[in-house]
């Protein structure tokens, strides 16, 4: 029989945890480290400010630093990339024809040749990400980071972290392809020294190995954590997704600052980007909770029960549960005297029947005040911050359960904006993380596709550039896999709750794409108009003229004559066709400017026609005139009696 300790299978399943390939195993660490570090920055109720730095290391760079040859190569036939004069010239006409086709695509292209170019040599990454939170008590340093299944965020509470493995696998990587180990700061706040730690895991027993440690002056005072690891990646596959994950963590964290930077070997392939911060309110932070009675299983009231303080089963009921009130828990179940006192000698059969009626008895839903949304004010923000589009709406969801979680599921959808393509653009969080993979099988993507009828709200699906964000947080996420990849698509609580929200946006967006629809109407009709004001005071004029010039014969034509005195004006020449013009082209946009102020009335005056009006006299003598004008009406204040 062989035994396994757990970071020696997530070694050898590394992909379960989103570590596939070497490009996807760059992405997923620096995912994993800037989610540490907002989880931290956060919990300390700090504004997150997070750098992120991939420093690229050439092979050669690789050797020198861990100390190996750059050995000669005698035989070049001896290597896998060895490539014969015949192939080398069949590539090279093969490249000729591509050419065109990649001088169109160039950002393929050098993806391609740059993949093509790292086929021999492997590319080697070193990451860090530094943040201003919480930071890790010295002594725990070694177990948070270098023991698989160890953490803080075990509880019952919103957090990007969950499972005490993320870090963990970036070090497992670190270890198996380059064999480099992590280094480590971290101070706590108002700590007088920073902790150095250079350490890896031993996979085999699942223990930290310390190489180094030290306390390091920290006369700044400074506080948080910088994790640096040095991996195997492809920068040049995954760079655009790191890319895509940075724009929409800024999109749903616009309280926090992100600066990236990546370090090419050649200076020039450099990279710099920040994401800026945009405000400076922060959701409130998530609070832990106690278990609901629907979220139990048998083995975790056994854990529950062996670590309660409370004697009695009534008081473990409503202490240690959530929703169950004091009376509740003293309502006899079946038969009390199968529950005998205390709590912990309850048997196994008693133990079972217990968790059999926490899941029969009706119980009142968890509330939702432990989470923390990221609420409709930042996720509007950070999408008109990253997309800038014509129109957004968003909208909150109440507080949902499954399986005795709470769950809120937020929203926006938006139309227009830059870097977005037309079509349904969904963006998914979960948590506040954002979620890039595996979109095709995600409730959100499904719904969005599959279960909103689009053309109801006068969008076009395929032609308009909508964009589609859910965000759902809850104490547990029912996420398919450790990756934290997508929430799959057959909870029906989950699928009506993400639907409702979505459909809540749409409508919001409805009427002001219809008000939009009736604008750009009005608009053209007027353009019309005017274009053809010149021919129809020219057409009117002439028969004016003609009927001026020719004597009055029969009563009608007399009648025009005196009731509307035009031809006599016409005929003294005092009207002539550019009074026509002038007069009709007014007339036009008269009626437009009370259709435009109408419309601006039904929209609730939009900004441009507010004006500050003052009801307070600016004076202490009331003073009752003259009259303010505005553009739309005019306010004039009067003395009653
Ligand atoms: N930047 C940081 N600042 C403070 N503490 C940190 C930081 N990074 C990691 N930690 C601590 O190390 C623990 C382990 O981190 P790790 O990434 O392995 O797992 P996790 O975040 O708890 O869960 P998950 O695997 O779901 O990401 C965390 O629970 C946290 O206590």
């Amino acid at each position: 029989m062989q035994q396994k300790s757990p970071a020696e299978f997530f070694a050898e399943n590394k992909n379960i945890a989103g570590f596939d390939n070497p490009g996807k195993c760059l992405y997923t660490t620096v995912r994993e480290l800037v989610e540490n570090s907002l989880d931290a920055a956060e919990s300390s109720g700090n504004l997150p400010d997070v750098e992120v730095t991939i420093e690229e290391i050439s092979q050669k760079r690789m050797n020198t630093i861990r100390g190996i040859a750059n050995l000669e190569r005698v035989d070049e036939t001896l290597y896998q990339d060895f490539e014969t004069e015949d192939l080398r010239k069949k590539r090279m006409a093969k490249e000729a024809r591509e050419q065109e086709k990649l001088m169109k695509a160039a950002q393929k292209a050098e993806v391609k040749r740059a993949a093509a170019a790292s086929k021999s040599t492997k590319t080697f990454y070193k990451v860090t990400v530094k943040d201003n939170g919480t930071g890790m008590p010295h002594k725990d340093i070694p177990n948070l980071l270098g023991r698989v299944l160890s953490g803080t965020k075990y509880g019952l509470q919103q957090t990007r972290g969950k499972f005490g493995l993320g870090a963990k696998m970036a070090l497992i990587w670190s270890k198996m392809s380059t064999g480099l180990p992590i280094e480590v700061w971290s101070a706590r706040q108002g700590q007088s020294f920073i902790s150095y730690y250079k350490l890896d895991i031993d996979i085999h027993k699942n223990e930290p190995n310390v190489h180094k440690t030290e306390e390091k002056p920290n006369p700044d005072r400074w506080h948080g954590a910088e994790l640096s690891v040095t991996i195997l990646g492809n920068w040049q596959y995954y760079r655009a997704k790191i890319h895509k994950y940075l724009r929409q963590i800024a999109v749903i964290t616009p309280y926090a600052k992100f600066s990236f930077a990546y370090v090419a070997e050649d200076e020039k392939n450099s990279i710099r980007i920040n994401f800026t911060r945009r405000t400076d309110k922060m959701p409130a932070p998530p609070k832990e909770v106690k278990y609901h009675p629907a979220s139990v299983d048998l083995e975790l009231i056994k854990r529950l029960i062996a670590v309660t303080k409370c004697s009695t089963l009534r008081q473990f009921l409503y202490k240690d549960f959530s929703s169950i009130s004091k009376d509740y828990a003293g309502m006899p179940p079946h038969q009390p005297s199968r529950f005998p006192m205390p709590l912990h000698s309850l048997s196994q059969q008693c133990k079972g029947l217990l968790h059999q009626l926490l899941h029969e008895a009706k119980f009142k839903d968890p509330d939702k005040d432990h989470l923390s949304p990221a609420g409709e004010y930042n996720l509007r923000l950070g999408i008109l911050k990253e997309l800038n589009p014509e129109l957004v709406a968003t909208h909150q969801g109440d507080a949902r359960v499954l399986e005795g979680h709470a769950f809120v599921v937020e929203a926006a959808v938006s139309v227009g904006g830059r870097d977005i393509k037309p079509g349904i653009n969904v963006y998914r969080f979960a948590n506040r993380i954002p979620l890039l993979f595996e979109g095709g099988s995600d409730v959100i993507t499904r719904t969005a596709l599959k279960r909103i009828n689009w053309a109801n709200y006068k969008i076009n699906q395929t032609s308009d550039k909508v964009g589609v964000f859910v965000s759902i947080v809850s104490t547990k996420i029912p996420y398919k896999g450790a990756g934290k990849e997508y929430i799959a698509d057959d909870m029906d609580e989950m699928v009506h709750a993400v639907k409702h929200a979505l459909q809540q946006c749409c409508l919001q967006l409805k009427v002001k794409i219809t008000k939009q629809q009736a604008a750009k109407e009005q608009k053209l009709r007027r353009k019309n108009l005017i274009k053809y004001v010149p021919n129809a005071a020219a057409a009117v004029f002439k028969v004016l003229q003609t009927m001026s010039e020719t004597p009055a014969v029969g009563p009608k034509r007399r009648r025009m004559e005196t009731d509307n005195d035009i031809l006599g004006p016409v005929k003294r020449r005092e009207v002539e066709e550019g009074t026509l013009v002038q007069r009709l082209t007014e007339y036009v946009e008269r009626i437009d400017t009370d259709m435009a102020l109408e419309y601006q009335m039904q929209q609730g005056m939009a900004e441009g026609m507010q004006q500050p009006l003052f009801l307070m006299p600016q004076t202490a003598l009331h003073s009752y005139g003259p009259p303010l004008q505005g553009t739309a009406c005019t306010v004039c204040l009067l003395s009653v009696g």
